[in-house]
């Protein structure tokens, strides 16, 4: 798989801050990126950096193999962007804001066009609203139909599920896998929230204080990612030398007091509550769980 984003050893300050120090990451043809880093962590920056909306203080970028930043500005035209807030013209349609964007590109008889990207979009049906009247959801996705309708190879999206609800945030996921998958386009997406990413990407990087922290696959997160049971009871003590003693299971560290970690898979779960009632422990709740994402998140970004 080729590389279509190559960044390296890039940095941006203002002033005295980094708002990027000394980030290097490569994006493969096919991938959907997921950028995951708290408010202020540096995604907005990267973008605008990569998508030459400001410049970087050092370090270089090359998309789609360019050498030079002319060959870099080149490039960009074979990207789509939504970056902070999708932008259209409040008084039009969405048909009429797509067919305003063909204009601008030199697309004739854009009709065909316009309408299969409304369908890949979901706003086929908004007829004669305009979008001073879309729900943000529908603004998203029309900030993506501006943004596809040139037929991109890699889109760029800054925060696009910020505000959705758990609906919305579903039909976008649909909407990139359909997009990634049907027409191949590449994805950089950035988020505040790695469970709303966690479906619809195939590789994350953890973006800290403008540092790229860390990088993994899905794969890889699923791997090391553990299955644990929880148990709340009123006597955590005698529940964890049966379960340490006699059960010989670890346990790890619990964040609440009256709450053991039991390093078990599910399907222990019966076995383990028979032989603490079998014990006379109390067991106010219990419950297989799996590593939690936000936690995973934090954990890498505290
Ligand atoms: N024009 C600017 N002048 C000074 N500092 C800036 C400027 N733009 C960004 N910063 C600082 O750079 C850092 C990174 O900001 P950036 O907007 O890239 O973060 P972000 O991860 O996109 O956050 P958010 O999720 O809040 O959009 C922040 O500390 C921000 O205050």
């Amino acid at each position: 798989m080729q590389n279509i984003l190559e960044v390296k050893n890039l940095s941006k300050q203002y002033g005295q801050q980094y708002a990027l120090r000394d980030v290097s990451l490569s994006i493969r043809k096919g991938e959907i990126y997921g950028l995951i880093g708290k408010n202020g962590a540096g995604k907005t920056t990267l973008i605008k950096v990569i998508t030459q909306l400001i410049h970087a203080s050092s370090g270089s970028v090359s998309v789609f193999g360019s050498q030079t930043s002319k060959e870099w500005t080149e490039a960009l035209r074979k990207t789509g962007s939504v970056i902070e807030t999708p932008v259209a013209y409040n008084q039009m349609t969405a048909y009429e804001n797509l067919s305003y964007c063909c204009k601008v590109h030199q697309i004739d008889q854009p009709d065909q066009l316009i309408k299969e990207t409304l369908a890949y979009v979901g706003l086929t049906d908004t007829g004669k609203k305009k979008f001073r009247n879309f729900s943000l959801g529908m603004k998203q996705r029309l900030g993506i139909a501006i943004a596809l309708i040139h037929k991109p190879e890699l889109m760029i999206l800054d925060e696009p599920i910020n505000g959705l609800d758990p609906l919305g945030i579903k039909e976008f996921r649909n909407m990139i896998q359909r997009l990634n998958q049907e027409l191949g386009i590449t994805f950089i997406i950035s988020s505040h929230i790695l469970s709303e990413l966690y479906l619809v990407a195939s590789k994350f990087g953890i973006i800290d204080q403008g540092q790229l922290v860390t990088e993994f696959t899905k794969e890889d997160f699923d791997q090391a990612s553990e299955d644990y049971i929880v148990l709340k009871t009123s006597e955590p003590e005698q529940a964890a030398s049966l379960i340490q003693e006699k059960l010989h299971y670890q346990l790890k560290d619990a964040d609440k007091a009256g709450e053991l970690h039991i390093m078990a898979q599910e399907q222990e779960l019966n076995a383990i509550v028979r032989e603490l009632v079998l014990a006379n422990i109390s067991i106010s709740g219990i419950y297989a769980a799996h590593k939690d994402l936000e936690k995973y998140f934090t954990d890498l970004v505290q």
